[in-house]
């Protein structure tokens, strides 16, 4: 593959540094179609489904995409807004937040989105950094936990562009922020705000998205991440351990998964008499079908239906002004040696004003 040169290198360019969130991706439109495309893509990669490839190919094409393709598009609709997918349209909106809050706060870096399958993809948005001369990256793919379903295959994208490059850029990588104070802090402000609504629950419920269950024994670290990420959020509410439980939804396929179960153990509470729970899903930055669609209506279908009284789901960080703040914090001290708070030119530095001002930078 011949290397791809999208800038002729000139001497004396400033530093160009951009910070890029990705997140996993959605389909185009909540449709069979869409959705095959989208699942196609995602299933294929062997960083999320660890089949030898070609048992996992007759598979996924010749059950999985032809049977589960209208069943997601069916619950993909039921989630879908004017502004597209819920994913999407988070992601979108978090990026804003972020990128108004980094001007705030003085940074000169550009602050855009991808999404690891589907669109806008990595590449697509690498091409464009390149031929905007942004040599400085910090990756950020949008998991708290690390899993090498995610963040590793994040990188792979990446690393992947890379490889067809002649002019790679200098690159960070968050790895992972589960136990970053900021982010406990900003999870911890909003069960508070929602229990100062609402009163406490009789028990609250950390729901994570699954994993098969060997990974953790092959050592991916997201079990253990998930755990602590609940443990410091229920020390943070003041929680006693009777009071919390961490689980794991989504499960995919017949293997066993990380345990316990989400929707299972929804029931259970119900039967011994838990009258309330209230839920939340840590482990995804923005809402979308997996929060919206199984935890907030089938989640709370499985606990009311068994016997429940009053189920609450407590919405992903999402773009919340807090974690916006928060979240730019933590990014910048991972700019650290790059400065970005010294402007290569001044005319670039009142268009970046213009647009943090354009883009609400001032209300925050
Ligand atoms: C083997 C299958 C899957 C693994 C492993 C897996 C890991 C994993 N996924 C997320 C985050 C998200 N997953 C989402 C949707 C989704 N996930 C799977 C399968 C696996 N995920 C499927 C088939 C789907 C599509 C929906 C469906 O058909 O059920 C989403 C939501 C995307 C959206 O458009 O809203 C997210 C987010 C994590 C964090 C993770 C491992 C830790
Ligand atoms: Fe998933
Ligand atoms: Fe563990």
């Amino acid at each position: 593959m011949p290397l791809s040169d999208p800038t002729a290198y000139s001497h004396g360019s400033a530093p160009k540094t951009a910070i890029l969130l990705v997140n996993l991706g959605t389909p185009d439109a909540p449709t069979a179609s869409a959705l095959r495309r989208y699942l196609g893509e995602f299933l294929s990669d062997p960083r999320v489904v660890e089949i030898p490839k070609p048992v996992w190919w007759l598979i996924l094409n010749g059950i999985i995409l032809p049977i589960r393709s209208s069943k997601s598009a069916a619950k993909y609709a039921s989630v879908w807004t004017e502004r597209g997918s819920p994913l999407q349209s988070g992601t979108a909106d978090l990026t804003q937040a972020v990128a108004a809050e980094m001007a705030r706060l003085g940074h000169h870096v550009q602050v855009r989105y991808a999404m690891r399958y589907g669109n806008p993809s990595v590449a697509s948005v690498l091409d464009e950094m390149a031929k905007q001369n942004v040599t400085r990256i910090l990756l950020v793919p949008l998991y708290p936990q690390y899993c090498a379903a995610t963040t590793a295959s994040t990188l792979d994208a990446v690393t992947a562009w890379m490889r067809r490059s002649r002019r790679m850029p200098e690159l960070r990588v968050l790895n992972h922020f589960h136990d970053e104070p900021l982010y406990i802090e900003a999870l911890a402000r909003k069960i508070e705000a929602h229990w100062q609504q609402q009163g406490r629950p009789d028990k609250f419920v950390m729901s994570f998205h699954g994993m098969p269950a060997r990974t953790l024994k092959l050592g991916d670290p997201y079990h253990c991440e998930c755990h602590k990420t609940g443990r410091l959020l229920a020390e943070r509410l003041g929680l006693a351990a009777a009071d919390y439980a961490v689980t794991f939804q989504s499960r995919f396929g017949k293997q066993e998964w990380l345990q316990p179960y989400t929707e299972p153990t929804l029931r259970q509470l119900a039967k011994e008499g838990v009258a309330r729970v209230d839920v939340t899903c840590p482990g995804f930055s923005v809402d979308c079908l997996e929060t919206l669609e199984e935890i907030a209506m089938e989640g709370k279908e499985a606990f009311l239906s068994s016997g429940g009284k009053v189920f609450n789901y407590i919405d992903c960080l999402n773009a919340e002004t807090h974690w916006a703040q928060g979240f730019s914090r933590l990014l910048t001290s991972h700019l650290q040696g790059w400065n970005t708070t010294v402007p290569a030119d001044p005319k670039k530095l009142a268009q970046t004003r213009e647009r943090a001002k354009a883009l609400g930078a001032e209300n925050l």
